[in-house]
């Protein structure tokens, strides 16, 4: 059986993962049309390219359906509960690099911390008869850190993009979401709380735990770390 190298199809990710691999003497490469997710490896026997969504590759390694896998942190802990047991971080990339923040309107001159935001939480609360809104689509990740850190009286509304305009649209009165140059959030007049950070994240080679992992496949990993010198 052949190691199946799961990488990003399209997105921010693809580009430089293929070039990252490419540096270590790894060719990854596309085959057949641009809407079509085949891939060849060159550089290493053994080795099978598997095109997904970034998004999909944290399930479709847990599901041991590929052997390794190329995705950001932040996606490996939203969709994998007890991320350890599943996939092992083989090494960072030193690319895709966002934060997990949570942010809240500017104006709110009063809040400035998680505790505040819990005390502005129970008064939103109290004013309004339900509870202050957080856009986002991390919900596993966002709801285990404000459980970590004692904010209990919010509710996630869900929000697949755009979400710092949740605020503006009246949906939401907080956000939490990735935040690279600082951009959308300056623009959408939010501010990241100062113990607001929930993680870092970047792109991470990733190896499965679920996966079978006969000896063909241990005999391609080996070879394919050590051309990646990880
Ligand atoms: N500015 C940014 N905004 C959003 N994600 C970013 C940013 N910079 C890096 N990333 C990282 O890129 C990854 C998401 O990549 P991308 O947006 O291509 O995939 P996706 O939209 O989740 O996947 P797909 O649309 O293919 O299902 C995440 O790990 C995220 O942390
Ligand atoms: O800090 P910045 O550099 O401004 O980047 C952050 C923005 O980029 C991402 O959105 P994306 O482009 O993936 O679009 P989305 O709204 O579909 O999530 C993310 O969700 C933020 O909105």
């Amino acid at each position: 059986m052949t190691l199946k190298l799961g990488v990003p199809s399209k997105g921010r990710l693809m580009e430089k993962t293929f070039a990252w691999f490419g540096k270590r003497g790894i060719e990854l490469a596309r085959t057949g049309s641009d809407r079509e997710y085949a891939g060849a490896v060159a550089g290493v026997e053994g080795v099978e390219l598997v095109l997904l969504s970034a998004s999909e590759i944290p399930r479709e390694l847990s599901e041991g359906r590929i052997h390794l896998g190329v995705t950001g942190t932040d996606l490996v802990r939203e969709k994998l509960a007890a991320w350890e047991n599943q996939v092992e971080e083989i090494a960072p990339m030193g690319f895709g690099q966002a934060d997990l923040i949570i942010a809240v309107p500017k104006f709110w001159v009063d809040v400035e911390t998680l505790d505040d935001l819990d005390a502005a939480s129970a008064a939103f609360r109290a004013r309004h008869g339900f509870r202050l809104r957080i856009a986002t689509k991390y919900h596993r990740m966002i709801r285990e850190f404000l459980r970590d850190h004692g904010v209990a009286d919010y509710q996630l509304v869900d929000s697949q993009g755009a979400t710092e305009g949740a605020v503006k649209n009246e949906t939401a009165e907080a956000v939490a979401d990735i935040t690279s140059t600082g951009e959308t959030l300056r623009a959408n007049h939010l501010k990241i709380l100062s113990d607001g950070l929930v993680h870092r994240s970047q792109a991470t080679l990733l190896r499965s735990r679920k996966a079978p992992w006969a000896d063909s496949e241990r005999t391609a990993l080996k070879a394919l770390l050590a051309k990646l010198d990880v």
